[in-house]
């Protein structure tokens, strides 16, 4: 389900109270966002060439082409929802380092040698992805995207890249009861999404062991994906009465065609890391005992690479596509909330807990 007229009209008034100026970039995109909204595509004709501002303007709305009102009133929403929690956080104007050390508890955030590198950090639970962990991988995200980094590393700590989703996260109902609790799940989990699909530098999956659920179908959306010779990908989504995210449904048959997606998405087939390369979701397969040192070695001679061609390289590949990821993202996201509430979903998860069923 999208933003209502209600949250539309919510977003309005937050963006009269930003703290911040947010800049004529993002301006244009709330402005280009509003009209699609309002009006749906661009209909007037094109300002002339020494009309500067409304030709900016004109351009940022007709480059939504046809996207539906209602997804862009969700994109518009979700833009000021992000800029509001960074204006928030930015009000602290705490010193980088200091921000750093205090925002973060579930991940570990390190930049050297031209990388930012984000690491989840629950070994113990196998870096299964919490609510709060979704919350501070997307700070981490805005963060490196804005600093003097070239490459952008997301990595796991300890024997496994991440189990996916915590599934003690659907335990914790809040007391407007469980429809609230699917709502905001596909809130968090659109934005998560969308902070991957805008994410402007070159983006790197270090997966150094098993890949579950979410931590797999974002995998989509990374542009280098490494893997040690140990790590398995696994989307167990029917097994636990959900159905695919992380813009898989869009990425995947791209990426290794229809048969082989819907091997993994519908039926829940776990991959080998060899599977994986030969179907093109991975990069290139590494030892387990030279993994670490092979993959640092080789990123960190990439990242001496110019920067600025980087990242516009990147931002050519992807841009073609970002409207579609968003749609791609709006709609499981929505098809989510549903499943969330079924009793084919909610019995998985207390199988997983009753019995600690494994996959
Ligand atoms: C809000 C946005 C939602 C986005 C939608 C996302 C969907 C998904 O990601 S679907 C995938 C969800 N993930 C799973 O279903 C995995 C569940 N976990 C397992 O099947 C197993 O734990 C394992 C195969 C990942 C690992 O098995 P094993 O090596 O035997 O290790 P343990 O099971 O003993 O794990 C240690 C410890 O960690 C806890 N844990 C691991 N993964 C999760 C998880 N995803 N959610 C919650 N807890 C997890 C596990 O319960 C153990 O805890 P303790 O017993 O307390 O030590």
């Amino acid at each position: 389900m999208g933003a209502s007229q209600k949250d539309f009209e919510n977003a309005m008034n937050q963006v009269k109270l930003l703290k911040e100026d947010p800049g004529n970039e993002v301006k244009l995109k709330l402005y280009a966002l509003y009209k699609q909204a309002t009006e749906g595509p661009c209909n007037t004709p094109k300002p002339g060439v020494f009309d500067l501002i409304n030709k900016a303007k004109w351009e940022a709305w007709n480059a939504l082409g046809s996207l539906p009102k209602e997804t862009a009133r969700q994109n518009y929403v979700d833009l000021v929802s992000g800029l509001s929690s960074s204006s928030d956080s930015s009000s602290q104007a705490k010193p980088e380092a200091d921000r750093k050390q205090a925002e973060y508890e579930t991940v570990v955030m390190t930049s050297e040698d031209g990388i930012t590198k984000i690491m989840l950090n629950r070994p113990a639970k196998k870096n299964a992805l919490t609510e709060q962990m979704y919350q501070e991988i997307m700070l981490a995200l805005e963060a490196a995207s804005k600093d003097d980094s070239t490459i952008t590393v997301l990595t796991g700590n300890g024997d496994y890249y991440s189990s996916g989703n915590d599934l003690t996260n659907f335990t914790n109902i809040p007391p407007e009861g469980v429809e609230a609790k699917a709502k905001n799940s596909a809130i968090l989990l659109r934005n998560f999404v969308g902070s991957f699909i805008d994410f402007p530098k070159p983006l790197v999956a270090v997966v150094n062991g098993p890949a579950v659920g979410i931590s797999v179908t974002v995998l989509g959306l990374f542009d280098l994906v490494y893997a040690t010779d140990r790590a398995t990908f696994h989307t167990p989504f029917s097994h636990l009465g959900q159905t695919p995210e992380g813009c898989s449904s869009y990425t995947f048959p791209k990426i290794m065609g229809p048969a082989k997606a819907a091997e993994m998405l519908i039926f829940g087939k776990k991959l080998t890391a060899g599977e994986a390369y030969a179907q093109g979701l991975v990069t290139e397969v590494f030892p387990d005992s030279t993994f670490q040192k092979e993959v640092w070695t080789r990123l960190k001679a990439y990242s001496k690479l110019p920067q600025n061609a980087l990242r516009i390289s990147k931002q050519i590949i992807r841009s073609q596509e970002k409207e579609k990821l968003h749609a791609v993202n709006a709609k499981e996201s929505s098809i989510l909330q549903e499943r969330w509430l079924s009793s084919e979903c909610m019995n998985a998860i207390m199988n997983f807990f009753s019995q600690k069923a494994k996959l």
